[in-house]
């Protein structure tokens, strides 16, 4: 297992490697509570002037468990969105035959 040595280090890496998307908070309106987890809370807020709902999560404390966690959380959205994408693909192919 990777041992992280500075996880606010790690975190700044990947923004700038565009691994991690950054969002100003600033730029998020209508922030509600929703739930909390181990990690810390989850908020329910808009994006700039967009409808649509974002998950906020608040990590409660930034360590080594709590980064793999984001990790992982990360992997799974992206696994989700790459079949998602795989699924669009199929519809769209059959609709041209
Ligand atoms: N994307 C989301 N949309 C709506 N509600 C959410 C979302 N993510 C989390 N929640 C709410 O916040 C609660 C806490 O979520 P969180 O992911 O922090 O913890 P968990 O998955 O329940 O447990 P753990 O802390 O072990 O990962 C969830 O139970 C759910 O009610």
């Amino acid at each position: 297992m990777q041992t992280i040595n500075d996880p606010n280090e790690w975190i700044e890496d990947a923004i700038s490697k565009k691994h991690i998307k950054y969002y100003k908070y600033e730029d998020f309106r209508d922030v509600q509570k929703i739930g909390s987890g181990n990690f810390g809370k989850v908020y329910r807020a808009n994006w700039k002037n967009l409808e649509q709902y974002f998950a906020l999560k608040s990590l409660s404390n930034l360590d080594n468990k709590a980064i793999k966690e984001v990790v992982k959380e990360i992997e799974i959205h992206l696994f989700l969105v790459l079949q998602l994408k795989e699924k669009v693909k199929m519809v769209n192919s059959k609709n041209i035959c």
